[in-house]
């Protein structure tokens, strides 16, 4: 399997090198070059398997002919040990035909971990068996950063540096973050928004001599790694409920638009999802696109729900590359208006081909602190904002109760135990596994939102070998 960039004007590549490059050179995303199918009767087979066998078989096609494909089993066996709940991704019922997927159990309590796990040990598996050293390096509303420092922390070969929107995540977050004492982790506050940290990770991925001089590589999922990683858990619910004989329907939270392109590649691989409905909160640049037809990310508004609080949602342009019948062309057309103009527009041909299987809903306030006193009030069971997002946008679905509507619920409530209580008293406990780390220490450092103050803080502390000069250049 090869996979390609959406903008295709970079050479194909393997799962392990389009992994390690995380960013196409010429700044698209990596795609498959096409999708895996699996036949009912391999869905079917997927019931009752342990999550890593069952994720071990979804994955495995991605990796065909590529070395990694040999640890591929023991990966995903090492990934998922840690996890708090033997199902690793369990289905809980909150309403007739109404389901929450906790994707919460892993170390750091959120849906990140299901991929960071594996993605790290795919990367330092790599390192150690070419040689060499990587620099990570990753933009975060805070779950991916926690997620990541968690999974990289203490390895030799790779350092890691992570942007944070300084003062707009969690106390949690933040706290999982900055207190990390290995040498290789290193937290950077910027003085901007999500998407700035995220546009000055992408400035160093177009920096190619500094990307070649550090070995950089990224872990948002703009990396395919990390949206592969995210793809089994769609399967195993979907199973649980009845697939491949009975549709599902899934309701994501949505930021960068990465979980819920995991849910299109399930269904891009035959499972049969008959709904993906993409849930914002007031960063509502995707159901505002899905109304008019106009792409216009604005300024990032903070909220309760802040790790998705993203305009620019990334991979889209992987859903627009599809839409396109993968015309490349067309999403540079896209991507260039963008980036001159600030939006672009969507014929109305496109927009209805998107509607017909996306529903798109962008949830206030309001809604979704009584969302959360709602469902507890209902089942006793207290979910985390992002999560409320996503229940409350399911209830806006015209055809909900005809098929399952699995809602992901992406962040324990235990990182925003004030958002998650809806001011009830309801206050959400820890799980004793997972420890959170509630040392004083902060490793932070405080920077502009400036691409050249970033790259100097990155090149000073990477323990990256500089490139040495080609023999009598
Ligand atoms: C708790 C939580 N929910 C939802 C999201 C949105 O996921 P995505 O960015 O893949 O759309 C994020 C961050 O990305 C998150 O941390
Ligand atoms: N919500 C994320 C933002 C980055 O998303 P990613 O899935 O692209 O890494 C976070 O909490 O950091």
């Amino acid at each position: 399997m090869k996979f390609i960039s959406t903008r295709g004007e970079a050479p194909a590549l393997s799962f392990e090198d389009a992994l390690l490059a995380a960013l196409a050179p010429d700044g698209g995303l990596f795609m498959p070059e096409a999708w895996p199918r699996l036949e009912p009767d391999e869905i079917a087979a997927l019931a009752g398997l342990d999550y890593a066998d069952a994720a071990d078989l979804i994955m495995s096609p991605f990796l065909a002919g590529d070395p990694c494909q040999d640890d591929l089993q023991s990966v995903l066996a090492e990934a998922y040990d840690a996890f708090h709940h033997p199902a690793v991704a369990p289905l809980s019922q909150i309403g007739p035909n109404a389901f929450i997927l906790e994707l919460f159990h892993g170390p750091t309590l959120a849906f990140k971990d299901l991929a960071m796990q594996v993605v790290s040990r795919f990367m330092n598996r790599a390192l150690l068996r070419r040689g060499g050293h990587a620099t990570v390096v990753g933009a975060t509303s805070g779950d991916t950063g926690a997620a990541a420092i968690e999974a990289f922390r203490g390895l030799d070969a790779i350092d890691v540096f992570i942007l944070h929107p300084k003062g707009r995540i969690s106390d949690v977050q933040r706290r999982q973050m900055t207190t990390a004492t290995e040498a290789n982790v290193h937290n950077i506050a910027v003085e901007g928004t999500f998407d700035d940290c995220q546009a000055i990770v992408k400035a160093l991925f177009a920096d190619r001599p500094l990307c070649g001089r550090l070995g950089l590589t990224g872990i948002n999922s703009i990396n395919f790694g990390r949206i592969l990683a995210q793809v089994p858990y769609y399967f195993t619910a979907a199973v649980s409920l009845g697939a491949p004989h009975r549709p599902v329907a899934f309701t994501v939270p949505t930021g960068n638009f990465g979980d819920i392109f995991a849910g299109y590649a399930a269904r891009a691989m035959g499972l049969p999802v008959s709904r993906l409905v993409i849930a914002t909160n007031l960063n509502d640049s995707l159901p505002r696109a899905f109304a008019s037809g106009i792409y216009e990310p604005q300024g990032v508004v903070a909220t309760s729900s802040p790790s998705m609080d993203i305009q620019l949602a990334s991979n889209f342009e992987r859903l627009l590359f599809e839409l396109a019948g993968r015309d490349a062309v067309r999403v540079r057309v896209w991507m260039d208006e963008l980036r001159a103009t600030g939006a672009f527009r969507l014929s109305q041909g496109e927009l209805g081909q998107l509607r017909d299987l996306f529903g798109a809903h962008s949830v206030g306030e309001h809604e979704t602190e009584m969302t959360i006193r709602g469902v507890f009030e209902e089942t006793g069971m207290l979910i985390d904002p992002h999560t409320a997002v996503g229940v409350a946008a399911s209830a806006q679905e015209s055809d909900r109760g005809i098929t399952p509507m699995v809602v992901l619920s992406t962040a324990h409530p235990a990182k925003f135990p004030d958002a998650s209580s809806g001011r009830r008293g309801a206050c959400p406990s820890s799980p004793s596994a997972c420890g959170f780390a509630l040392a004083s220490t902060k490793r932070c450092t405080v920077l502009p939102s400036d691409v050249a103050a970033v790259a100097e803080f990155i090149v000073g502390h990477s323990r990256a070998e500089p490139v040495r000069a080609e023999a009598g250049a």
